[in-house]
């Protein structure tokens, strides 16, 4: 639409605000040039006026208006006053006077309007936080008077609008607009201004109704204390000042905390009954406990949350080295909430073994978002109430540790870390499962009631990050509601990385000796690695450098007097910090079982990393027990199935190549025996164990392999690729059998390791057969070289 830059003005005493539509009445005697003006040559609708409120408007620098276009006139013959229907279209400044007759025609020059408007990032979060509360205030007040229009804008504030959108239903639906309010509104330069007047004006609104409701109901004169400092209102009907010092401090903290009204109402309500009861009553201090904690929790405490990308990376890279995945995640986070603050993000759940900086990297997260951190541990929590905390009326009721999680981070916006939530049980007193289901919620979580506080506390805005170390640990209905990022386990040239760039600094300014020269040499890292710790994260490692920081300490100590020496700690050094190597570089069980029949080498995924397994299967001869099959080695039942599967594909197998079959048992062990083991990945490894063992060939050596098999004989994709093949590599295993079905996962390993292994895919048993068999597969269908198979039962 074409607005020209000349307008005629005229002044009203009715603001028009662009997006309103107004009915002013104008005396023809004295707007008869205007009216003229209008009716004349073109169709009025085209033409647009200037409308200037008539305020004080001389004292005040910039004049501002509305341009108003014109929707209809209309003319009463017997009145000597005629209407004007105009809309607002947009803001202008007033410019140069250009004509006082026929019309007053000033140059104008248009200005931003309320939709383009910016508000300042720094405070608008808390505003609308603010803004989205007096809301809720204020219709819990005056619901029953508000008309429908503004019923419905609150229904679609709920929503989550743009703010210029939530500012312009405000302006329709809520307020009552004085000229003055209107005109304010009507300069206003950014959003933040509207919102603190919308706000302000809302507020003394809900004042008013409370006044209303209550002197309505009981005659009384409310008090009502107005917080400054953090603009939040409060209304109470304080019986009478209290006289001892315990309950004037009690009060003092009423008055002081932010709660939201209808928890004030509720709290006060206890408050009195505290204030008349005797102080010999044994509810007496329960209640003064109750009190004093739901009035310090932070309600509406939070800390100025930093949504900065590049600084975010920064930290993030700063404290751990890698874990893209998390990272990429976290800045995800950090560049939608900047979209949209107000959005929810998911619940994350890093899921991955121990040490390899799960806990860590949360802690980190909280202060790259500027946020306080808790940590709450889940491990053997088996009952609801350590969640949800206890009724008041036990004895030594307790809230649970979410809410004094936020309680003690004195913010209700913290990283709350879930740790191990792969750890809770099932107990007697509830299901604690149960109970985070209600905290995770997006739908639930802004009024969780905690059963020893009993009132709706919200939580949204609370950011929970949970950690496993085994995802089939975490119960199915919470898994459903978290992101599961899986974290695997470091190589030897990771860990080497961590421990240079991250650990040795760390442990180094820990134990105040970054003055000192030390300097531990790459080799003597390697050798911890490999000799000295066994495990898939760095926790191990890190507590090795510690005992060398101590180690050096006492000399340091001792020869405090003397000229700081040079420390280089040699790997022949190790030998006298920890007595001597726990582990051997060569896998010596790996290694024996090469050449001996009936034994295969598997690889298992374990929740502290991949593992090489051993699988030994012999026959025993014995008159009474023909036909059985004997496992040990704590194995679980899909484990079972898949020794029952191999037998029965062996069977098949030999069928086909008419070989004969003998009644004999056959034991099947999975050591080490201490350790429960499950899974169908050990298929075709049962498979070649039973094959050498019936044919009596040892199979070759160094060929480790992992793979579900069918009853027909084809190899099925597993969990844990990259896990099993670093161990695998650690183990000096030389080749790797996977199912083709897994060659997607061959990206996330090294490409040093990659490069260094063999690594075959396989699509059926017969292609194993092949690699693992010397002399292949014909060899085993050569009737000359075959020999009987048992027919085995469980
Ligand atoms: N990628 C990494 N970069 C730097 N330091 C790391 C990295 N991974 C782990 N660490 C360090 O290893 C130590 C152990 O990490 P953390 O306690 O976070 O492990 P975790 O995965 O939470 O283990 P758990 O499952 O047992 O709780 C910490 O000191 C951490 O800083």
């Amino acid at each position: 639409m074409d607005i020209p830059n000349e307008l005629p003005i005229i002044y009203t005493t009715p603001v028009l605000i662009p997006g309103f539509i107004l009915k002013i009445r104008l005396q023809v005697e004295k707007y008869s040039n205007l009216l003229n003006y209008l009716q004349t040559n073109h169709d009025s609708k085209s033409k647009h006026i200037g409308i200037i409120p008539k305020t004080d408007f001389e004292k005040v620098e910039n004049v501002i208006g509305t341009v108003a276009r014109i929707r209809s006139i209309i003319t009463i013959n017997s009145v000597q006053d005629f209407f004007l229907v105009i809309e607002g279209i947009c803001r202008f400044k007033l410019d140069v006077k250009i004509a006082d007759e026929p019309l007053h025609i000033h140059k104008i020059i248009i200005i931003e309007n309320f939709k383009n408007l910016q508000g300042d990032e720094k405070v608008i979060n808390k505003l609308i936080a603010e803004f989205n509360k007096v809301v809720i205030d204020y219709t819990q007040y005056a619901e029953n008077k508000l008309y429908e229009p503004a019923k419905r804008s609150l229904k679609i504030l709920s929503n989550k609008l743009p703010l210029y959108q939530i500012v312009d239903l405000c302006l329709k639906g809520f307020v009552h607009l004085t000229p003055a309010d209107a005109y304010e509104i009507l300069r206003a330069t950014n959003l933040n201004d509207i919102l603190i007047f919308v706000t302000n004006r809302l507020k003394q609104e809900t004042i008013k109704e409370i006044k209303h409701t209550n002197s309505d109901k009981t005659g009384l004169i409310p008090v009502i204390h107005f917080n400054e400092k953090n603009n939040v209102m409060f209304n109470s009907k304080i019986p009478e000042i209290p006289a001892s010092h315990e309950l004037n401090q009690i009060y003092k903290a009423i008055k002081g905390s932010d709660m939201p009204i209808p928890v004030h109402k509720e709290i006060m309500k206890e408050f009195k009954r505290l204030h008349e009861m005797s102080t010999s009553n044994p509810d007496y201090s329960v209640l003064i406990n109750y009190i004093s904690y739901v009035a310090n929790l932070p309600w509406n405490k939070r800390t100025e949350e930093t949504l900065d990308l590049e600084k975010a990376k920064n930290m993030l890279k700063l404290n751990h080295y890698g874990m893209d995945k998390v990272k990429n995640r976290i800045l995800q986070f950090i560049a939608v909430k900047i979209l949209n603050p107000d959005r929810r993000g998911p619940i994350l759940c890093f899921v991955g073994p121990p040490g390899v900086g799960k806990t860590s990297i949360v802690k980190a997260i909280a202060s790259s978002l500027n946020r306080t951190f808790r940590r709450i541990s889940l491990g053997g929590i088996n009952c609801h109430s350590d969640i949800k905390g206890h009724r008041r009326t036990y004895i030594g009721a307790l809230p649970g540790c979410i809410i004094q999680a936020i309680n003690q981070s004195k913010t209700n916006n913290p990283v709350i870390l879930l740790d191990e939530i792969d750890k809770m049980y099932k107990g007697s007193n509830g299901d604690p499962a149960a109970a985070l289901l209600e905290v995770l919620d997006p739908e639930q979580n802004n009024s969780f009631v905690d059963s020893y506080v009993n009132l709706p506390f919200d939580v949204s805005q609370v950011m929970f990050i949970a950690t496993a170390n085994n995802v089939l640990g975490i119960p199915r209905t919470l898994r459903d509601r978290m992101e599961l990022i899986y974290l695997e386990g470091y190589t030897e040239d990771e860990k080497m990385q961590i421990a240079e760039f991250y650990l040795i600094p760390k442990i180094l300014k820990d134990h105040n000796m970054n003055e000192l020269q030390i300097t531990i040499c790459n080799n003597t890292i390697k050798d911890i690695i490999q000799k000295y710790t066994r495990e898939t994260g760095v926790r191990e490692l890190q507590r090795k450098l510690e005992a060398i920081c101590h180690y050096i300490a006492v000399d340091v100590v001792e020869n405090s007097d003397k000229k700081i020496k040079n420390y280089v700690i040699t790997p022949e050094l190790l030998l006298n910090i920890f007595d001597s190597e726990l582990y051997s570089v060569k896998n010596t069980l790996v290694e024996e079982s090469c050449n001996r029949v009936g034994i295969a080498i598997g690889l298992v995924c374990t929740p502290v990393g991949g593992q090489v397994q051993i699988i030994e299967a012999t026959k025993l001869y014995s008159r009474n027990k023909k036909n059985c099959l004997i496992l040990t080695g704590l194995a679980g039942k899909v484990l079972r199935e898949s020794v029952i599967i191999a037998q029965n594909w062996i069977q098949s197998f030999v069928k086909n190549n008419e070989v004969g079959i003998d009644n004999f048992c056959v034991h099947v062990h999975f050591p080490t025996g201490g350790i429960p083991k499950d899974g169908p990945s050990a298929g075709i490894t049962i498979v070649c164990a039973l094959i050498s063992l019936y044919w009596k060939i040892p199979l070759r050596s160094m060929i480790a392999m992992t793979g579900e098999i069918s009853l027909n004989g084809n190899v099925l994709p597993i969990g844990g690729v990259r896990d099993k093949i670093l161990a695998a590599y650690n183990s000096n295993i030389k080749t790797v059998i996977i199912p083709e079905l897994n060659l997607k996962d061959l990206k996330k390993i090294p490409k040093n390791i990659r490069e260094n292994l063999n690594i075959i895919p396989v699509k059926n048993v017969e292609e194993v057969l092949d690699i693992v068999v010397p002399g292949g597969l014909a060899k085993l269908q050569n009737p000359s070289f075959s020999t009987t198979i048992g027919t085995c039962k469980l």
